[in-house]
């Protein structure tokens, strides 16, 4: 097996470390194989990184521009190859991987905006001098990216982090190789310099190869909390380096009267159910009325998701959802409604698992204790029935996390009330909490991130601000300072 799958160097070369191979959770077949990369493999990559460096840090921006916009091009250019790729290895439906390719080149334009409004230089006139706010870039910084938007993610680093002039190494999640290789050499077709991307395949061993590595600036991670908080330890006593953690959630979505029940009950499922429950801002936990009203959007919600087309991620005829990214991940699920149910919690919908294919889920958990703060990254919707507004948001603030909530209520005074006592980075009022915008800063408070937003705050971590005052010669001032005399 001696697939040159790592890009180190601007070479492609078989891994020398373990092999593993990447599966279609929706067939099981094995689509990609390959040998991760090694230890002596992950030093190479930040070697030829750093000398890449200098050269790309020294190019100007428009020429950095150039080659990121030539990407943007190819990536349009391959479209349907790229939407197709993610389904194939992330069992995520074909509609919704064409929107995820969307959002890859829709990256470039919002990035290079980014680039200029938070970390453009500002020149502030002064007497006999020039004052300059200018951003550098930090250097070779290492991308973690997650499993469920293989493209998306690891764009949301690599693209910013490029057009400030770092050089990335990539490692992406061990379940989307693939995805990772067609995304590196679109890169490679873009022109970009040897060494300015580096691509290093492998499981575990290699991620925290290349975590420890002493050669690295920066790493910028997007992927669960568990592993998030353990790169915070490893970087710990580290402070120069720049550390950018993009985390989980357990995300509250609240109602409070609404006349609408129809679309009321569309953003509950869009919230809770896109992407089978994997995305990161997904609703964990709906807060619903004691009343007519809560009852009926109840009502609708179990039926509605009854309804719910989850299939073929590639058929003609497109499903809601396809399928989790593994059969090991859906009998996660059915384990988690199974803990549920044994707190007392009360099934309204079973979620049920056929390998990697699992239909939602629905429990009622009102007075249910014990249920522990984690989240469950799958289409599983707990659902709370609340007498009183504050308690409701009280519950919905008891986490650790504080990543995505958000309130459908027709009272513009309940938003503002919620707004004002809610604790998430993103909040969303009769709109779902999926769906982010790559023109907003994407990040959480409390377990869900480090205060390092990413979206259109990534270009905060991608470069650090330098302050100057140049004059064109030495000059005496005016009068000299007491005590001195020259
Ligand atoms: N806040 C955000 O923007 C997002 C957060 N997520 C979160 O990501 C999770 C799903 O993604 P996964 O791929 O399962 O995350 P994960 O944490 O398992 O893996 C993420 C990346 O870290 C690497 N990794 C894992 N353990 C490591 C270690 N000990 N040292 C170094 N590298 C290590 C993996 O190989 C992968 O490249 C969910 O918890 C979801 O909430 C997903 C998307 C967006
Ligand atoms: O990162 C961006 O450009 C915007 C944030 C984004 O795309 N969020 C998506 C993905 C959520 C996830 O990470 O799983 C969303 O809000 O659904």
């Amino acid at each position: 097996m001696t697939a040159p799958i790592q890009y180190i160097a601007g070479q492609w070369l078989a891994g020398e470390g373990q092999a593993f191979h990447s599966l279609n959770p929706a067939t099981d077949k094995v689509i990609w194989q390959g040998q991760a990369a090694s230890e002596v493999q992950v030093d190479q990559a930040l070697t030829a990184a750093r000398q890449a460096f200098y050269l790309w840090s020294a190019q100007s921006l428009e020429q950095r521009l150039a080659i990121v916009e030539r990407f943007a091009a190819l990536l349009q250019d391959n479209t349907e190859r790229m939407a197709r790729a993610i389904a194939e290895e992330t069992g995520k439906a074909l509609w919704e991987s064409r929107t995820e390719v969307a959002a890859m080149i829709g990256k470039i334009a919002i990035s290079k905006r980014a680039h200029s409004e938070r970390t453009g230089t500002v020149e502030n006139p002064m007497p006999g001098a020039k004052a300059f706010i200018r951003h550098k870039p930090h250097g070779v910084v290492a991308v973690f990216g997650p499993y469920n938007f293989p493209g998306h993610l690891p764009n949301g680093h690599i693209v910013p982090a490029l057009i400030a002039g770092n050089v990335v190494v990539f490692k992406p999640s061990e379940l989307t190789p693939m995805v990772a290789e067609l995304t590196v050499k679109l890169w490679e077709q873009a022109g970009i310099p040897a060494g300015v991307i580096s691509l290093l395949q492998g499981e575990v061993a290699t991620g925290k190869a290349l975590a420890a590595h002493a050669q690295l600036d920066g790493l910028f991670f997007t992927g669960s909390s568990n592993t998030g908080h353990f790169l915070h330890q490893q970087f710990a006593g580290q402070p120069g380096k720049i550390l950018a953690l993009e985390m989980g959630g357990n995300n509250p979505l609240l109602v409070n009267e609404v006349a609408n029940t129809k679309a009321a009950v569309h953003d509950i499922i869009q919230s809770a159910f896109l992407s089978s429950g994997q995305r990161c801002t997904c609703a964990r936990k709906l807060f619903l009325p004691n009343s007519a009203n809560g009852d009926q959007i109840l009502a609708e919600l179990i039926s509605a998701t009854q309804a719910i087309v989850v299939g073929d991620p590639l058929a003609e005829q497109q499903p809601f959802y396809g399928s989790m990214i593994s059969a090991k991940a859906a009998a996660a699920m059915v384990k988690a409604q199974q803990q549920l149910v044994e707190l007392g919690g009360k099934v309204l919908v079973e979620l049920s698992a056929d390998g990697a294919f699992v239909r939602p889920g629905i429990v009622d958990v009102t007075g249910v204790t014990g249920i522990p703060d984690e989240e469950n990254f799958g289409p599983l919707l707990k659902v709370y029935r609340y007498d009183d507004f504050d308690a409701a948001i009280e519950l919905a603030n008891a986490t650790k996390y504080g990543l995505s909530a958000g309130l459908l209520a027709d009272s513009a005074e309940h938003y503002q009330h919620f707004f004002s006592r809610i604790r998430a980075g993103i909040v969303n009022w009769n709109k779902p909490i999926t769906g982010a915008s790559s023109a907003a800063p994407f990040g959480g408070i409390g377990a869900s991130g480090n205060h390092r937003a990413s979206a259109y705050y990534a270009a905060d971590y991608c470069a650090y601000p330098v302050a100057s005052v140049e004059a064109e010669s030495v000059a005496l001032p005016a009068s000299l300072n007491p005590g001195l005399s020259l």
